[in-house]
């Protein structure tokens, strides 16, 4: 709390938080992430140089530290003159430097005190003596919390380094209870699946250590995890400021740097392992963003909802009752026939010549390839004639949309609307495959429906939905703001049309009777 006077007793809601690190002159990691964490997280920040390396996302390849007098008096120069509602440490380098910023806190005594224990850069280079330690354990000792991922808590404990998440606690556990100061465990380094972290707070004035509040994450497939630790340790230090409660700033911080590095992609930084992206919560960034990121994350419940669709689960398992097949199939002929007339009226609308050639292709392909493969199916299979019955009302409504999204007249709309039946059949191919099938295995062939899988996981139907993507963040990077908001309007109620399709085989069972000439497969379940 008195960290919220402090900030209070100012008159300012934007707390004060100074760095002391290490410079990375290539902006990942050192106090210019920390600047970044800061500002983004709602801090000003301030920050006292404690080395200046030559790195980038590859390595480091030099460490210069300037006298210990001069960081003392860069230490002396900011408190004599600005309140510091919370202070967070990084790279010390040598025993040297972390004496000398004990004995500045031992004056100053800030509210707040983060130490990010670092010894080793995310590319491997080392960051601090090996005679070092006993002096940041020192200073350890004066900090509120202290954050060392796994390598680091190792070394702190005197241990090997932990193997699994249960491991790692029972050592942030035991360097808590040494040196009376709270720990984050850190999952980062551990090789499970998730990217839990825990928080072990000293429990007050008894001595011994409650629960640790564990905090569950996800763990973001990237190669961009370069300066996480400095990142999140200064997210921590600034949301203590703001809110006043440890829990509190450990899950907003995480919660922010889950979508830094979640964000990392858009940003062109080093062939190494790149920096995270602090400033993914401006709106500016969104703009940023490809449309093809937006619109997939905005629609992974319908994708979690179509695969497990009862009619997917069965198309997979080679059980799915021949009728449902055949009805699906009769409904996508119809679909298919309009759809292709909606390609060749993107076609119509495209701004260049090959983009007018490559929707003109595709809704050729539409028709030759997979109506083909339906009529074919049809006729040979059960008898029964392509279209059968009409269109059912999900068809209906999924061409109806199409044709209105058409007539409105935006390119970039229309795109985005028809991309869904391109990327969430090649997504859905992709699974069925994987699942069950061996390409080109006797599995594949014996399987009921395995021509109709091999269409959709086939690499040139994968190629046309990559130029579409293409096709759609080109447009929606041109785009302005409100045709940005309705192309992904447009993609979701594709999307949601799509589930509805695979779905309509099982909803129609309840007003209406399976078509005519549906004649079931030997090896087809009854439905
Ligand atoms: N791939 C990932 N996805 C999500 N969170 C991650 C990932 N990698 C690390 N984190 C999180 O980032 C934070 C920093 O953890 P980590 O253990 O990597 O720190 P570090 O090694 O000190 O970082 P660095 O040395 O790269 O600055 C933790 O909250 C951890 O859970
Ligand atoms: C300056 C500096 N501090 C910390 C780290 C750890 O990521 C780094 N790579 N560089």
């Amino acid at each position: 709390m008195e960290a919220v006077r402090a900030a209070a007793s100012r008159g300012s809601a934007v707390p004060n938080i100074l760095s002391i690190a290490g410079s990375d002159p290539s902006g990942g990691a050192g106090i210019q992430a920390d600047i970044k964490s800061i500002s983004a997280n709602g801090g000003y920040a301030l920050a006292v140089v404690t080395a200046l390396t030559a790195q980038n996302t590859r390595g480091v390849t030099g460490v210069h530290t300037p006298p210990i007098d001069f960081l003392r008096q860069q230490l002396d120069a900011v408190a004599q003159d600005i309140v510091l509602d919370a202070v967070k440490i990084g790279m010390l380098g040598s025993a040297d430097v972390a004496r000398c910023i004990g004995s500045w806190l031992e004056q100053v005594r800030p509210a707040v005190v983060v130490l990010d224990p670092v010894m080793v850069a995310t590319s491997g280079a080392r960051l601090l003596d090996d005679d070092a330690v006993r002096a940041v354990l020192d200073l350890a000792a004066r900090a509120s919390l202290v954050t060392p991922n796994i390598p680091e808590l190792a070394v702190l404990v005197g241990a090997e380094p932990a193997a699994s998440w249960q491991e790692a606690l029972h050592q942030g556990r035991e360097l808590a209870g040494r040196l009376g100061t709270a720990v984050l465990v850190k999952g980062g380094h551990l090789p499970v699946p998730r990217c839990p972290d825990a928080l072990i707070l000293p429990a007050d004035g008894r001595g011994d250590f409650p629960d640790a509040l564990v905090f569950d994450g996800r763990r973001v497939a990237t190669m961009n995890t370069h300066g996480t630790g400095c990142s999140l340790s200064s997210a921590i230090a600034t949301r203590r400021a703001v809110t006043g409660d440890w829990g509190a700033a450990v899950r907003e911080a995480k919660a922010w740097l889950e979508g830094a590095l979640a964000s990392s992609d858009l940003l062109r930084v080093g062939q190494g392992s790149g920096p995270v992206h602090h400033f993914h919560g401006l709106p500016e960034a969104r703009h940023h963003r490809l449309f093809t990121d937006l619109a997939w994350h905005d629609t992974a419940d319908i994708r979690r909802e179509i695969l497990d669709l009862p009619f997917v689960t069965a198309l997979t398992d080679g059980v799915l009752p021949a009728a449902d097949f055949v009805f699906y199939l009769q409904q996508d002929a119809l679909y298919l026939r309009e759809y292709s007339g909606i390609l060749a009226r993107a076609a119509a609308l495209a701004p260049t010549e090959s983009e007018q050639l490559f929707w003109l292709r595709c809704a050729t392909s539409c028709l030759e390839t997979e109506a083909e493969l339906h009529r074919s199916w049809l006729d040979v299979e059960t008898g029964a004639r392509s279209g059968e019955g009409g269109p059912g009302p999900v068809t209906r409504a999924y061409c109806d949309h199409l044709a209105a999204t058409s007539a409105r007249g935006s390119y970039a709309v229309l795109v985005a609307a028809v991309l869904p039946c391109f990327w969430l059949y090649a997504t859905v191919g992709d699974y069925v495959r994987e699942h069950v099938l061996q390409e080109g295995s006797a599995e594949q062939a014996a399987h009921p429906y395995g021509a109709w899988i091999a269409t959709y996981a086939d690499p040139a139907f994968a190629a046309a939905t990559a130029e579409a993507r293409r096709i759609a963040d080109r447009a929606h990077r041109e785009g302005s703001s409100a045709e940005r908001d309705a192309m992904l309007a447009a993609f979701r109620w594709s999307a949601a049309y799509e589930c509805d399709f695979f779905d309509a085989p099982r909803a129609r069972r309840g007003h209406a009777a399976p078509p005519q000439g549906a004649d079931l497969r030997e090896d087809a379940v009854l439905p």
